[in-house]
């Protein structure tokens, strides 16, 4: 360690800490150009005042799909009579709130809290759209939470027979969803299945090399020059890789290697700050996960983490013990939860009864907890 004041604030690996953190749009997209190809081809109809074709993006986390939309919809925003907005299901996660969205992005203003009805809103949107001949493009991210909440087809029936009940309107609909085991159109109702033949853009995820080059060229924005060798970013890609290919994970432990090489006063970025990086960078997607919780939802974690590994009626009887909530809504939740990847449900058989669920968390129940109250 270097003296007392090593840490002098100026003297940083950084060059633009900005560029690391995850809401960053980055410049250069790279090794996803035939996804951006179809992406535009899709919504081309949209810059002539057509109804552009609806799409299904699917893909495992962190593989770039809300920043090929993001891309896409900063390049609509220069057109007029082109509205595109979109929706984060993660946070909106109903018919309504999507439409509250939209009408905000639409309006600039929020809708009333109080007492509109979602048809007078839904009513207001397609009004505005009429009227001044706009066509409107929707991005449904992580769309899967739309299914979680089982509004999703209601939401899509809405937004694609908008023009059946109010002649004119020109909406699109781009669904994003990260959940592999979903199968978008198979869970829809057939009278949304009757209309909703998207085109479809899988964003498949990075192999260990296309990462590298990825991080690399975030790093040269983001480090000064030297500070990131091609072994770290070696490294940093193999961790990476080791854990699905999420280049989320990546950027985060870019940016904690280099905290953790200025703690030890270093100008350089070492492996070993990349090892203890990865200890905590591995739980992005928990932490993701884990924001996105209602506090039922919450309950049942802590519950769980009290409760590891037992069968799924003693956890109901602690469950409803701390929240009152009955056995329908326990079982919605352990749906929901298994879905997100945070906990698993095995069947084991216990003598004499028969087969039986047990229930245990899918990670480290001290590192969830922690999280669950960082939130
Ligand atoms: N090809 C790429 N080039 C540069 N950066 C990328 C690329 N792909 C993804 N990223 C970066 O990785 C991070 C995650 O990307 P993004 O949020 O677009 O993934 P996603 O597929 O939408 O994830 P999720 O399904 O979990 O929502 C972002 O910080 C983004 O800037």
């Amino acid at each position: 360690m270097a003296d007392d004041d090593m840490l002098s604030w100026d003297e940083s690996v950084f060059r633009d800490e900005g560029v690391l953190e995850l809401d960053y749009l980055p410049e250069a997209f790279l090794h996803r150009d035939e996804q951006m190809e179809t992406l535009k081809y899709a919504l081309r109809p949209a810059v002539r005042g057509s109804r552009p074709l609806n799409v299904m993006a699917r893909g495992p986390p962190g593989t770039g799909k809300t920043t090929a939309v993001q891309k896409l919809f900063d390049e609509l925003a220069g057109i007029s009579d082109v509205e595109a907005i979109r929706v984060n299901c993660q946070v909106d996660s109903t018919r309504y709130a999507v439409f509250s969205r939209l009408f905000e992005g639409l309006f600039e203003y929020e809708p009333p809290t109080s007492g509109i009805s979602f048809k007078k809103l839904f009513g207001q949107i397609t009004d505005r759209l009429v009227e001044d001949d706009e066509v409107l493009v929707v991005a449904l991210d992580d769309v899967n939470y739309l299914f979680y909440e089982s509004e999703a087809s209601e939401t899509l029936y809405s937004l694609l027979r908008a023009h059946e009940a109010h002649s004119g309107a020109k909406i699109g609909v781009i669904v994003v969803s990260s959940d592999l085991d979903l199968d978008v159109i198979e869970e829809l109702d057939g009278r949304v299945q009757s209309v909703f033949r998207p085109e479809e853009v899988y964003f498949d995820a990075y192999g260990e090399r296309e990462i590298a080059e990825i991080l690399r060229e975030r790093a040269e924005r983001g480090f000064r020059e030297g500070a990131v060798g091609p072994q770290v970013l070696d490294r940093v890609a193999s961790h990476t890789a080791d854990s699905g290919g999420d280049l989320r994970v990546g950027i985060d432990l870019l940016r904690r290697a280099g905290l953790n090489a200025e703690m030890r006063g270093s100008t350089e970025v070492g492996i070993e700050d990349v090892d203890t990086a990865y200890e905590k960078a591995k739980y992005v997607h928990l932490s993701r996960h884990l924001r996105g919780l209602s506090e039922s939802e919450a309950a049942l974690i802590r519950v769980l983490a009290d409760h590891d590994g037992e069968r799924a009626g003693d956890v109901y009887e602690a469950f409803s013990e701390a929240t009152g909530l009955g056995y329908t809504r326990y079982s919605e939740i352990i749906n929901k939860l298994e879905k997100l990847g945070l906990i698993e449900a095995e069947y084991t058989s216990v003598e004499g009864r028969g087969r039986s669920r047990a229930l245990s968390l899918s990670y480290d129940a001290d590192a969830v907890l922690d999280r669950l109250e960082d939130r």
